[in-house]
């Protein structure tokens, strides 16, 4: 039977010290020998996705106590993706997820916490919290701050739907009057919450509620309605309920490994597939499977990406479906219920919430079930409100949406397409991969091949690209983005909306060892590895080479003899400072630094290697 690990500072006479400081903390004498739960938040008035957990942690707290509970809450750091973009900001996203991940550890074993109720959302919170419940492996339960509303305009006299992507794209479109930019920014973003297509903050989101280790709606529910109020109020039930299945009844059937296991990586990573995740997923999933000891990498996401069909297309795939058109669907429980319909998921997974998946399928999926509740809480609609504060709306549509032949969520049947929303490529200019979002490309140009357009930073290439330096049929190359190259991996989002804005996205290839934001779409290809700076093929591509890509045949490959490749390494590694950036001036931080000494290559997940120390 584990101990609760709280008692090593609250028992024992030795412990006075500690125990005087508890009690200046507010825990009364009652308190000691409850669960001491930790509560990760991650308030910032930064990101409209966390501006508004201000008070839940609090409100997840109340609900420890009252199930018999101590909670501790602190705040960890977000980073706000859309507004670190484009500039040396995106540096920092990255690097942040591991002091996110480190920051947790920290709280909770300084203090030698029982069980945790992580409060994320954006792009690198999730996944930073997701590696820290698996290092640390006590009872924990996720609640995220919930998807931003989707915005509406009205441009050339049509109402449409928008996002933050659609500003960047129509801010760089000459077409677009000043007058449209400002009225597409002053709409895409109506509420608090996580931008409102399937960016890399949804699909994580979505992702962990397919874990198991978040509550059915977690991922789809919007941060405005007051349904969602009501995962804050479970989880802070929850948790204690799980810290004493494990201390008191020896149930290590709710501990985060055993939830989060080789089968719920696959379940997890099918869902990305079938919904055109980010490809940011492959980079956290990675990094969440290393931390819980997982054997899941990128040979089994290229395995799930040949069966796995797109039941559901979402912005950036599509223009006028966001996340809560997904909700109105059945949520992450109406595309599980579709992929198990078509024998595709792995069902005896356990969850926080249900013994296995099978039976919360039963209970949560829209077409199983009868039950008033879960229809309710799948006809929570959008509010239109614009607002920083959440729950403050309860709007409903009259009917769940489970048309599944011509809906938001289709069956296997009427899938968009057989080949999944994303695939791995290999070749001679990525021998341990690449990956591209499938479902964001167009199929005139699934094999596309053309002269490399090289630039060695993303500045460069988004220079090159609104100079109209890249042309039709070219493949932009960027390189030295990578983890340790950059440092810190960024984004390429402006290099892809531009390429849109300039009437090129549908005739350029993208090819980078950096990534990619959620907003991306297009023939975008990403964590090419090895990255340049670690010897990669990517940085011996000369300017006019021609790049050929080939998705069907998951192929990528630098057309050059395997001879003058060699040569050219040779001469490359013939140079005083080989394998570096020509010509870039980029001022990296100590902190950045001390972080490119320890990541490791995206096909392992841009995780920490300090074994890389000891070969010195
Ligand atoms: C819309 C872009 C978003 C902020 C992002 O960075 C991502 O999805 O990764
Ligand atoms: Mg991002």
């Amino acid at each position: 039977m584990p101990a609760y690990r709280s008692r090593t500072t609250t028992h024992g006479r030795n412990m006075a010290g500690a125990r005087g400081l508890w009690r200046a903390t507010g825990m009364k004498e009652g308190d000691f020998g409850k669960p001491i739960i930790a509560i990760a938040n991650s308030f910032t008035q930064f990101v409209p996705g966390h501006v508004h957990l201000h008070n839940l942690g609090q409100l997840v707290a109340r609900e420890i106590e009252a199930a018999g509970g101590v909670a501790k809450e602190f705040n960890t750091i977000a980073v706000d993706d859309g507004i670190a973009m484009g500039h040396e900001g995106m540096l920092y996203s990255l690097p942040s997820r591991e002091l996110i991940a480190d920051a947790v550890e920290y709280m909770v074993n300084a203090h030698c916490a029982d069980a945790l109720v992580c409060i994320s959302n954006c792009d690198k919170i999730t996944p930073g919290m997701l590696m820290a419940s698996l290092r640390l492996n006590i009872p924990t339960v996720f609640v995220s701050g919930g998807p931003m509303e989707a915005g509406k305009v009205v441009l050339k006299g049509r109402q449409r739907a928008v996002d933050l992507i659609d500003a960047m794209v129509v801010a760089a479109d000459a077409s677009v009057t000043d007058a449209e930019v400002e009225a597409v920014e002053r709409s895409a973003c109506p509420t608090c919450g996580s931008c409102s297509g399937m960016f890399t903050a949804n699909s994580m989101n979505c992702l962990t509620e397919a874990l198991g280790l978040a509550l059915p709606g977690n991922g789809t529910t919007l941060a405005s309605h007051a349904d969602r109020r009501k995962l804050f109020v479970e989880a802070g039930h929850l948790i204690v309920d799980l810290a004493q299945r494990w201390y008191e009844r020896d149930d290590a059937s709710v501990l985060p490994r055993n939830i989060a296991s080789f089968a719920a990586f696959e379940n997890a990573m099918t869902l990305d597939i079938a919904m055109g995740g980010s490809t940011n997923t492959v980079l956290h999933l990675l990094a969440a499977a290393q931390e819980a000891g997982v054997p899941f990498g990128m040979a089994d996401i290229d395995r799930l990406s040949r069966r796995v069909p797109v039941l559901c297309k979402v912005a950036p795939a599509v223009a006028d479906v966001h996340v809560e058109d997904v909700h109105h669907a059945g949520g992450i429980f109406g595309i599980l219920g579709e992929l198990d319909r078509a024998g595709l998921v792995n069902r005896d997974t356990a969850t926080v919430h249900s013994r296995t998946l099978a039976e919360a399928l039963d209970r949560w999926d829209v077409r199983r079930t009868e039950a008033a509740s879960v229809h309710e809480l799948f006809r929570a609609a959008p509010g239109g409100i614009p607002s920083t504060e959440p729950f403050n709306q309860s709007a409903r549509w009259p009917e769940v949406d489970i048309d599944r032949e011509k809906g938001v969520i289709r069956d296997a049947a009427h899938a968009f397409s057989k080949d999944g929303g994303l695939a791995v490529l290999t070749g001679n200019i990525a021998e341990e991969g690449c990956v591209v979002k499938t479902a964001g490309v167009d199929a005139s140009i699934l094999r596309f091949s053309g002269p490399a357009r090289i630039f060695e930073s993303q500045d460069a290439a988004v220079a090159g690209i609104l100079g109209g330096v890249v042309q039709a049929g070219d493949v932009v190359l960027i390189r030295y983005e990578g983890p340790k190259g950059g440092p810190g991996m960024q984004e390429m989002l402006y290099p892809t909306s531009y390429l849109k804005s300039k009437g090129l996205g549908k005739a350029c290839a993208l090819i980078t060892d950096g990534r990619f934001s959620g907003g991306t779409s297009g023939l975008s290809i990403g964590h090419v590895s090895p990255e340049a700076a670690e010897g990669g093929t990517i940085g011996l591509v000369e300017e006019g080479d021609t790049i050929e890509i080939d998705i069907p045949a998951r192929s990528i490959r630098l057309a050059v003899p395997d001879a003058e490749i060699a040569r050219r390494r040779a001469a490359m590694e013939a140079r005083a400072e080989p394998w570096q950036p020509v010509g870039r001036d980029r001022k990296v931080s100590a902190a950045l630094q001390a972080y490119a000494a320890l990541t490791t290559s995206a096909a392992r997940g841009a995780v920490r290697d300090v074994a890389q120390l000891k070969r010195r």
